[in-house]
């Protein structure tokens, strides 16, 4: 396998952290250099402004020009150099998070992102975006069995339709790159079709 670009998405509780590990191992034992690493973060700085924005209280504009600063340095020290070095990159989260939880869940107008989008990544997009899509109610139950809330994962069922519905409209503007996971199976059967999902790009 060579260069690819990989992202991880849904809403919080969905199983993308359980299913990059997952991925990572399989391709790692088919010869491919993996590197995995998550949004916001992956950088020292980013790790430091994910702490902000998942636990201080910060208005939408602020909480998005963060997530775009963490994404751009991210970008700089850690993707584009795997990505020119043929490595296979998998990322919990990139932008469509954004539209996703600024967009759709806060509703931060999708113009401006757009705008933010080109200038921090140019015309870099993901190779493929793997959906894990979930029932709100759903992922809320399994994120209250596995941890205690962030900023994010205190907001209601409400917000999470909102985000579900941003990852939507992303699918809907770019179907090639997206392939939808339905995540409310046990943790085989998901990994079964995020192979089918790489399988049917002959990856
Ligand atoms: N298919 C599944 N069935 C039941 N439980 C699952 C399944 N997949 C993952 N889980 C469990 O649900 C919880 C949330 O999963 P995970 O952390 O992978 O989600 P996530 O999408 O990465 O969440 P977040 O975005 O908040 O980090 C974990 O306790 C995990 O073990
Ligand atoms: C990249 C990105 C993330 N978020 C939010 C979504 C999640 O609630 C947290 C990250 O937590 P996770 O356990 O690593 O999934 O951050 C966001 O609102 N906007 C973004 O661009």
């Amino acid at each position: 396998m060579t260069r690819r670009f990989i992202t991880f998405e849904g809403i919080d509780g969905a199983g993308k952290s359980t299913h990059i590990g997952r991925l990572a191992e399989r391709l790692r034992g088919r010869g491919a250099n993996v590197v995995v690493t998550r949004e916001p973060g992956g950088t020292e700085l980013a790790e430091q402004l994910r702490e902000l924005v998942l636990h201080r209280s910060m208005d939408p504009l602020t909480e998005t020009l963060l997530v775009f600063a963490a994404r751009r340095d991210h970008l700089q020290r850690v993707i584009e150099p795997a990505l020119a070095r043929g490595d296979t990159v998998l990322c919990d989260r990139f932008t469509d998070a954004t539209f996703a939880y600024q967009g759709g869940g806060r509703g931060f107008p999708l113009d401006v992102l757009g705008t933010l989008e080109g200038w921090v990544q140019g015309a870099l997009q993901p190779d493929l975006t793997l959906w894990f899509d979930l029932d709100p109610a759903a992922a809320a139950a399994r994120r209250a069995a596995a941890r205690a809330a962030d900023r994010f994962e205190s907001e209601d069922t409400a917000f999470f339709a909102r985000v579900r519905t941003g990852y939507l409209a992303r699918m809907a503007a770019a179907p090639a790159r997206f392939a939808r996971i339905d995540s409310s199976g046990p943790r085989d059967e998901v990994e079964r079709q995020v192979d089918a999902a790489l399988e049917a790009r002959g990856w």
